[in-house]
């Protein structure tokens, strides 16, 4: 039966200066199975420039190839990769084993890129090794084995996919006289299977073990004798042809993963690399992120977590103002004056807020307060002491009972004072009558009031008095002025809540403390500088990124022979692509978790001792965070793979198998 015709096959070669070279001029042939074709003539003739034809490793070329009938040049690329997985054996003079890959690998490999089950291919190629005498080598590297032994494996990994035809380039050419009995034998017993066998030689010896010898000489075909092909008496060992499919994903990484660790000290060092600026990416996120946590527990210490506070005009300029003109910053400074001294009726709630503030989705509760800033004009005396007082605020739910370290909060006729007041006018002054001198519209009033206790203060260092609402305003009716409020605070029973309050407060066009103003600012802040620093830290990687496309043209221009072997046994380019970019993909992955790796691990350094000395913790790594440098790192090496696997994948097959 004809498998193989060809039909005026010309093969012109373009030359680099222009013009063409012929090296095949009209060659007509036709083969059947089970014949040993020998393939003799001079070097230079022509010889290999056939078989790459015949093998379809190379499509370029007039005339016709019919393989069962269908023209080679008519073959989309499917097609050809097909021809290439199930219809072609090759079998190399230098035998092209994969080196990082064992015996059983190697064997099994045309049937990985068709994607077939793992279970399957191994007890295939297990099969072949034992029909080749290699049952005892299975798990061994290449270069554990000799030329010989080489061979019969190249021959067995020709066979794995039952093909119809096999092409072997003197596969005999590296071999001595007992060795390449052997294996003629070996490829005799293949054609008598029913296989069409084209075997390139110069050695007559071998071409008289063959059913036909075909002479070649400058592109031309001078004799063919045809001794008559093998009876098939043989069939093949009853092979279930595996359904061809495409290499899957995960094959493709695992390839990756086995190129990969045939090279660790180098990728090893690669991932390092990079790892360290994944590392100082996370690691500035991590502490402004830290810091700020620091800054906002400490502000928020001494607040209740249940109440937000509300002032009608913001005490400090907005976290997010643009404003620079003068005008405007004197402006705000004006009312920020006011604000603090409480002497704008612009910063006092009109019952038309308080309504606003109370229908906010939920508040539970709504008090009002006032709270005012003097510069020297309000004082407390005890007995002949005398503490200037800076502010004066009226209690509320915002004063949580953790931070009054003596007594209770103020009833009655009664004020609580910081305990820094508290101890000038003496250090038991809870339960004793005070003197508070306050001045009311211009005038100065005095009255008595009882210490109920004393308390720690909220972050900063001002002298304050702290009483009811109801007091105060007694104070300022008795004196002819109607007190009104200039603070108020929101209660929710759920802590949960308070932030979407907050956040409905500013929409609302009203503002918070000003702890929380200042949080926000410096909040801000910190983020800008943690992300100015993780920028700074990510010029690395774009380091890395080199590296990384540096390391992978290495890889690719050491492999150029491999990538041939895989094209010839099937790999589509996009295989070939695939397997280089999750090569960069590895890389990306490991130097991703080394650098979250490293960064855990230094947060537990810095912190201990951060913690040790100043009592915080100022390194806080997120997942989030931990995920995108993962991610960051993946993304960067994969675009950096992209060329060299491009260029991997482009690679003609013809010329990267000649690649010494
Ligand atoms: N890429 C190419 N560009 C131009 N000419 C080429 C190219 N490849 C091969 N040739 C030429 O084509 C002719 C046939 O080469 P081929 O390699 O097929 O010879 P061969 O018979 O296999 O030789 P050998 O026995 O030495 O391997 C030679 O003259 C060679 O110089």
């Amino acid at each position: 039966m004809e498998i193989l015709q060809l039909k005026n096959l010309i093969k012109l070669y373009k030359l680099a200066g222009g013009g063409t070279f012929e090296a095949l001029k009209g060659i007509n042939a036709s083969f059947e199975a089970g014949e040993l074709v020998a393939i003799v003539g001079e070097s230079g003739s022509g010889k290999s420039t056939l078989m790459n034809l015949i093998g379809g490793l190379d499509s370029d070329f007039s005339g016709e190839i019919l393989y069962r009938g269908k023209n080679l040049r008519d073959y989309n690329a499917k097609e050809l990769s097909d021809y290439h997985k199930k219809s072609i054996g090759f079998i190399f003079q230098n035998f092209n084993l994969i080196p990082h890959l064992n015996l059983v690998e190697n064997v099994a490999l045309a049937m990985t890129l068709s994607n077939v089950d793992k279970e399957t291919r191994e007890k295939r190629a297990k099969e072949l090794l034992a029909q080749v005498g290699l049952t005892d080598h299975l798990y061994k590297k290449p270069d554990q084995i000799s030329g010989g032994q080489k061979q019969r494996v190249a021959i067995a990994r020709a066979l794995i996919n039952d093909p119809d035809v096999i092409i072997a380039d003197e596969p005999t050419g590296a071999l001595d006289a007992e060795t390449t009995d052997t294996v003629l034998d070996l490829i005799k017993d293949i054609a008598r299977s029913g296989k069409l066998v084209l075997m390139v030689t110069h050695s007559d010896r071998v071409a008289a073990h063959c059913t036909r010898v075909i002479r070649i000489d400058n592109g031309q075909l001078i004799s063919d004798e045809n001794f008559g092909g093998f009876k098939v008496t043989e069939k093949a060992a009853d092979f279930k042809e595996p359904k061809i499919k495409n290499m899957s994903l995960y094959n493709a990484i695992r390839m990756a993963f086995l190129n990969m660790r045939a090279k660790l000290g180098r990728n090893a060092l690669v991932a390092f690399g990079t790892s360290i600026g994944i590392m100082a990416v996370i690691l500035m996120l991590s502490l402004g992120r830290g810091v700020t946590n620091y800054i906002q527990s400490t502000m928020n210490s001494y607040t209740n977590p249940n109440v937000t506070e509300v002032h009608k005009q913001s005490m400090m300029p907005a976290a997010n103002s643009t404003s620079t003109s003068q005008a405007e910053i004197s402006q705000m400074q004006q009312n920020n004056m006011a604000a603090l001294t409480g002497s704008s009726s612009e910063s006092n709630f009109t019952q038309s807020d308080l309504k606003k503030l109370q229908k906010i989705k939920h508040v539970d509760s709504l008090e009002t307060g006032y709270t005012t800033l003097s510069l020297g004009t309000n004082s407390v005396e005890y007995g002949s002491k005398s503490a200037t007082i800076m502010t004066l605020q009226t209690m509320s739910a915002n004063i949580i009972k953790s931070s009054i370290v003596s007594g209770k909060a103020p009833g009655a006729d009664e004020i609580l004072l910081d305990k820094g007041t508290a101890d000038i006018l003496s250090k038991n002054i809870v339960g004793k009558n005070v003197t508070l001198k306050l001045m009311i519209d211009g005038k100065q009033v005095k009255k008595t009031f009882k210490v109920s206790g004393t308390y720690e203060q909220q972050g900063s260092n001002f002298s304050t008095v702290i009483m009811r609402y109801q007091d105060l305003a007694a104070l300022y009716q008795a004196n002819g002025q109607t007190l009104s409020p200039n603070v108020v605070y929101l209660y929710t029973k759920n802590k949960d809540n308070t932030e979407k309050i907050k956040e409905q407060v500013k929409k609302l066009g009203f503002s918070g403390s000003m702890q929380e103003t200042m949080t926000e600012m410096f909040t801000q802040m910190m983020d800008i500088i943690s992300y100015v620093l993780a920028a700074i830290a990510a010029v690395s990687l774009v380091v890395s990124a080199i590296m990384i496309l540096v390391v992978l043209n290495i890889s690719v221009v050491e492999r150029t022979r491999e990538i041939g072997v895989l094209k010839a046994l099937g790999a589509r380019r996009k295989d070939i692509r695939r397997i280089f970019v999750s090569e960069a993909f590895l890389i990306g992955l490991s130097s991703g978790l080394l650098g979250v790796g490293m960064t855990a691990v230094l947060q537990v350094l810095i912190n201990n001792f951060t913690s040790a000395k100043f009592d915080v913790n100022v390194v806080s790594m997120t997942f989030n965070y931990a995920l995108a440098g993962i991610l960051i790192s993946v993304i960067i090496s994969m675009i950096a793979g992209l060329l060299p696997a491009n260029r991997a994948s482009k690679l003609d097959p013809v010329e990267a198998l000649r690649k010494e």
